[in-house]
């Protein structure tokens, strides 16, 4: 069955149906965000135009970059450095809609692959805590890798089914809850979804979709602060999964939640349905927003916003005292810190807000500092794998010179073009070639960077080679990889 006849289900509520199934059948622009402490807009425009791939802002905001359909900027050294993050547009409102505010604690219930947890995290100016939270182990790496790619000092990786999140670990100023769903709005996206649908979403897979969807949604509304903020978000067009689930809670809940309207300047949405398949839902959904592929040429999404209302106590979790005013001057003071200070030249101040923490003992991690969390609720990682503790002496980490080789003043070498080409496959580069570098005291780690952003880590040998420690894990193996200088 061709998409179109497999989402004909939604014509009569679709408001422009021919121009949604024209769109169905051709990729939708790619999107992206610049990573907010590394990188501007612009700057961002100009490096990916270097390398043949033009952007340009959206209408609705100037960080959110819009390139061809047919681009690949995954493949860009970029967003190995983390200057970007790829997002689909539509899939970018549900957290500007959340509006998260630095030094809140914000709770993402379904994370992985985490982009939306990046977005909350650096809106926050990574201050403040997110808390991650996941169901499947599987997709956990691909949220570590984010955190570390981007730098994200204030996210806290749990592991655990959102609807059975511990009381004690709230409560939570907002909660994102971007539900697992049918995920035909992703459709565009993929190229054997517009030739063909391999499988339609049976009935009772819808409903237990739903009945999981309202179980998160329920926890959110438990976990949230009154006076806190809510976000449901779908990238379906399900009314079961969208409206009838919100519908749901807001019956439960009764005069705990409130409705706010969702809207965004610039981006053309259009509102809630109100009745779908003989059944009325809360008048109140034509306050939520669905985002129609034709109309926007993006993915499609429902988003709705709830305001939580209550007495203090009534939310779950601990009464929380507000975060020590010293945390903001903390600084981490310990053997493997000292050590990697002193190397490279870095000023202890670019640490400051931050404690380290061994999790698990193999690397040290920098994390916002004054932030409770329960012991009985064992995060599987809590901000950002900085130093290796197992090698000696201390290595650190892709992530920490992603973060800090721009703040190095010694031991740190500036490649060019070629090099970071040659250094993102693993492969040596001779010292003799290299133009810039800052004092360098002899063999061991180096850091890296690349027109004046944190690259990665090498080690100089004895003879005079920089060997990469680009991760493995990382390497791209496309050999068409575009490197601008
Ligand atoms: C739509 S995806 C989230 C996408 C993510 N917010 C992002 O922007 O990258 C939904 C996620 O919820 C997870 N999930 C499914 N059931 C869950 C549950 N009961 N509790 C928590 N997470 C769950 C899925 O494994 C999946 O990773």
């Amino acid at each position: 069955m061709s998409p179109v006849e497999a989402l004909r289900r939604y014509s009569s509520i679709c408001p422009d149906w021919p121009g949604f199934a024209a769109a169905l059948l051709h990729p939708q622009p790619v999107s992206l965000r610049p990573h907010p402490e590394r990188i501007n807009a612009t700057e961002l425009i100009s490096l990916l135009a270097d390398a043949g791939l033009p952007a340009s802002p959206a209408d609705w905001d100037a960080s959110s970059l819009r390139l061809r359909p047919d681009a690949s900027p995954g493949q860009h050294w970029g967003y190995f450095a983390g200057l970007f993050q790829v997002q689909e547009e539509a899939a970018q409102l549900p957290v500007r809609l959340l509006d998260p505010q630095p030094g809140e604690r914000v709770l993402d219930l379904c994370a992985a692959p985490g982009n939306k947890t990046a977005q909350v995290a650096l809106a926050m100016g990574n201050r403040g805590l997110v808390v991650a939270n996941e169901l499947q182990s599987g997709r956990l790496p691909a949220l570590r890798q984010l955190v570390r790619r981007l730098g994200l000092r204030n996210v806290l990786i749990h592991r655990g089914a959102g609807e059975s999140l511990p009381g004690v670990t709230g409560p939570y100023d907002r909660v994102l809850v971007d539900a697992p769903c049918s995920g035909e709005g992703t459709w565009r996206k993929y190229r054997r979804h517009r030739r063909e649908v391999a499988r339609r979403i049976d009935e009772r897979e819808r409903d237990d979709l739903a009945a999981r969807q309202t179980r998160l949604l329920d926890r959110a509304v438990r976990l949230c602060r009154p006076g806190g903020r809510i976000v449901y978000s779908t990238c379906t067009y399900a009314p079961e999964e969208n409206e009838a689930v919100v519908d749901a809670i807001l019956r439960h809940h009764g005069d705990r939640l409130s409705v706010e309207t969702a809207s965004v300047e610039g981006f053309a949405v259009s509102e809630g349905v109100k009745e779908w398949a003989g059944q009325r839902y809360d008048p109140r959904l034509a306050r939520a927003l669905r985002i129609w592929p034709g109309i926007t040429d993006t993915g499609g999404f429902f988003v709705v916003v709830l305001h939580r209302h209550g007495a203090p106590g009534e939310a779950m979790g601990q009464s929380r005292a507000e975060p020590a005013h010293e945390a903001s001057q903390t600084l981490p003071a310990d053997p493997a810190t000292d050590a990697v200070l002193t190397r490279f030249g870095i000023d202890a101040a670019c640490l400051r807000g931050l404690e380290a923490g061994p999790d698990g003992g193999r690397y040290l991690h920098y994390r916002v500092a004054g932030q409770s969390w329960p012991a009985r609720a064992q995060p599987d990682a809590f901000g950002l794998a900085a130093i290796g503790l197992q090698v000696k002496p201390f290595k650190p980490t892709t992530a920490l010179a992603l973060w800090l080789a721009p703040a190095a003043t010694r031991n740190c070498v500036a490649l060019d073009a070629t090099q970071t080409a040659a250094f993102l496959r693993r492969q040596p580069i001779a010292l003799d070639d290299v133009k810039a570098a800052k004092p360098l005291d002899g063999p061991g780690f180096v850091l890296l960077t690349h027109a004046g952003h944190g690259l990665g880590v090498a080690r100089l040998n004895r003879e005079g080679q920089l060997e990469s420690q680009f991760p493995k894990a990382w390497v791209n193996p496309n050999p068409g990889f575009p490197v601008a200088g």
